[in-house]
């Protein structure tokens, strides 16, 4: 189910609640140990050095020394631990949110978003936030309760060196905020640069043969080549800013714990003050700044998680596709009709492609849609798969029961004009549409959508790899390939765009004639130009000017 909450930084803190106050409990308990430690220590050194007691009368304090220091090694463990836990349980789940709110987008919606950036923001992008809710938030809570308890015990102990604790402390955080405020500027330059470079990279692979082909490879490697320097000289800024906020850290601190010393130190050799109290307020000291340190070791997680949401939010913003479902009948009969009625659609505020256009597709009767390129053909295949809605008039499918079933379009098998293979075998690649179907079940659809032979004749048949978008295989051998997978899950509605349009004359008969086949019982819709795929139509639908008209027979060829 989608989750309709606040995605900020902030909302999803909220969302990590349990885990973080769990964590901060256990850092708590950390904390108030260190304390006590420190307070024994003391004592013990101070009960060796000047109260004449012998080592061996310390054996007990000592004991307690050590299980102060194990009970709080394992609390600052179990934070870590449920600090980590919840932060991966936390970046999963928006991970798999994003993820399928980019399904409900859709392919439509996301066409204008680069493939790279897409990627570096589910990948790089969320696991960016990990580190940010498993070190960052804690910490800023420690950052919190640490020095509020410390200062507490010097209260009890000093109040000068309370004093200056407490007025020193505070400048710290002020100080990094205004270091911080620079850094996070170079940080979204960092980020940008992360994803132009990742968009880059892909554009480079996927577009090698072109690059190859316009003698362009050498100036693309070039391009990539300045992009990752400029990411390394912005990353290098990054680094400066980094020591640049510890420097600050590290003067504040040295110059505070070095005051509270020459203050306590003067005072206990002007015997105005007890050696045991002045040498744990010394030990305590380096503990009031330790929370502010390890704040400021994980602050760019902060600023990295910052940069990287921007990019989440930016796909969270994109608008889910409208076009699901206008029933609730639970009818299972199956479908006789799809029709148009009276559609205008198009994409952004342009000129509509269709325009009040309408049109039934029928069971039994194998449907072909042509028209000029650019005329809308794949517009309104878009509109039948519900990946666009349109601004005005509705579709609607009819079943036996002459009703309307909801999820309807979930029963369309959908052959895109350029099919996608997976990197896997000639089976794994069939069974993305149907995961447990058999071999013989296999063995029909491929022989139904003419495959059977070629796939027998590979070297090791149905278990042969085959590339990501079927490098081993021809044009034609991928289009029946892709429409036996269509097959497999037995679509009552069978949309195909352009299947026969890269095949010679007699690959485009030999899958028209599949087509043929396939489209019996079914409805079937095809866009083709081909006279192979024209000759096996019963319909023939021509889209012009945002209209869409049956032609007559015998002028199918003309269209
Ligand atoms: N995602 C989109 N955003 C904006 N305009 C688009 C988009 N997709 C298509 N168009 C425009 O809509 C019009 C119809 O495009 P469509 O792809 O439906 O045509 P087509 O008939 O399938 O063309 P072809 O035969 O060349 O594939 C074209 O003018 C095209 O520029």
């Amino acid at each position: 189910m989608e989750y309709s909450g606040d995605r900020s930084l902030a909302g999803l803190t909220r969302r990590m609640g349990l885990w973080l106050g769990v964590a901060v409990l256990l850092g708590g308990g950390a904390a108030v140990l260190l304390v006590l430690q420190l307070a024994v220590l003391a004592r013990i050194v101070a009960d060796l050095a000047f109260r004449g007691h012998a080592f061996g009368d310390e054996w007990h304090a000592v004991g307690l020394l050590l299980a102060l220091l194990a009970g709080r090694a394992v609390l600052q463990w179990a934070a870590d631990m449920v600090a980590t836990e919840g932060s991966l349980r936390l970046t999963s789940a928006l991970r798999a949110e994003l993820l399928r709110h980019l399904f409900a987008v859709g392919p439509v919606g996301i066409a204008g978003q680069a493939t790279g950036q897409m990627v570096t923001a589910l990948g790089d992008g969320i696991a960016a936030l990990e580190p940010y809710f498993a070190q960052y938030v804690p910490r800023a809570a420690m950052m919190v309760v640490v020095p509020l308890l410390v200062l507490a015990m010097v209260l009890h102990l000093d109040g000068w060196s309370f004093l200056i604790l407490a007025c020193t402390g505070p400048l710290v955080p002020v100080f990094m905020a205004l270091v911080g405020y620079r850094a996070q500027a170079i940080m979204d330059r960092q980020w940008t640069q992360l994803l132009l470079l990742g968009s880059a990279f892909l554009d480079i692979l996927q577009g090698m043969t072109t690059l190859r082909l316009f003698g362009r490879a050498r100036d693309a490697v070039t391009a990539m080549a300045g992009m990752a320097d400029e990411y390394r000289r912005t990353t290098m800024s990054v680094m400066k800013v980094a020591f640049l906020t510890s420097a600050v850290l590290e003067f504040f601190s040295s110059l505070s714990i070095a005051l509270v010393a020459v203050v306590f130190g003067s005072r206990l050799l002007e015997g105005k003050a007890d050696f045991q109290s002045a040498f744990l307020v010394l030990l305590l000291a380096p503990e009031y700044f330790m929370p502010l340190r390890a704040f400021s070791a994980s602050y760019h997680a902060r600023q990295n998680a910052r940069a990287a949401m921007t990019g989440i939010s930016r796909l969270f913003a994109l608008p889910a596709a409208s076009a699901r479902p206008d029933t609730h009948d639970a009818s299972t009969a199956s479908l006789v009709s799809v029709t148009c009625e009276n559609v205008t659609a198009g994409y952004g505020n342009g000129i509509p492609v269709l325009s009040d256009a309408s049109c039934t597709f029928t069971r039994d009767v194998l449907t072909v849609v042509t028209g000029a390129s650019g005329a809308g053909k794949t517009t309104l295949i878009r509109l039948l798969l519900g990946l666009l809605a349109p601004a005005h008039g509705r579709i609607i499918a009819t079943d036996e029961q002459d009703v309307m079933p909801a999820h309807w379009r979930d029963r369309i098998g959908w052959l895109p004009q350029q099919p996608r293979l997976i990197h896997g075998t000639v089976a794994e690649n069939l069974r993305l549409a149907a995961p447990t179907a058999d071999m013989d079940t296999l063995r029909r659809v491929t022989a139904q959508a003419d495959a059977l032979s070629f796939i027998e004749a590979l070297p090791q048949g149905f278990d042969t790899p085959i590339g990501e978008r079927g490098a081993r295989l021809s044009g034609g051998q991928v289009q029946r390939l892709a429409l036996a997978r269509v097959l497999l899950r037995n679509p009552q509605v069978l949309v195909l765009d352009e299947p026969t349009a890269n095949l010679d004359p007699q690959g485009a008969r030999r899958v028209a004639a599949a087509i043929a086949r396939a489209a019996a019982g079914r409805i079937a819709i095809v866009i083709a130009h081909r006279p192979a795929m024209i000759a096996q139509a019963g319909q023939v639908l021509r889209i012009r000017d945002g209209q869409v008209r049956a032609v007559p027979h015998g002028l199918e060829c003309a269209a």
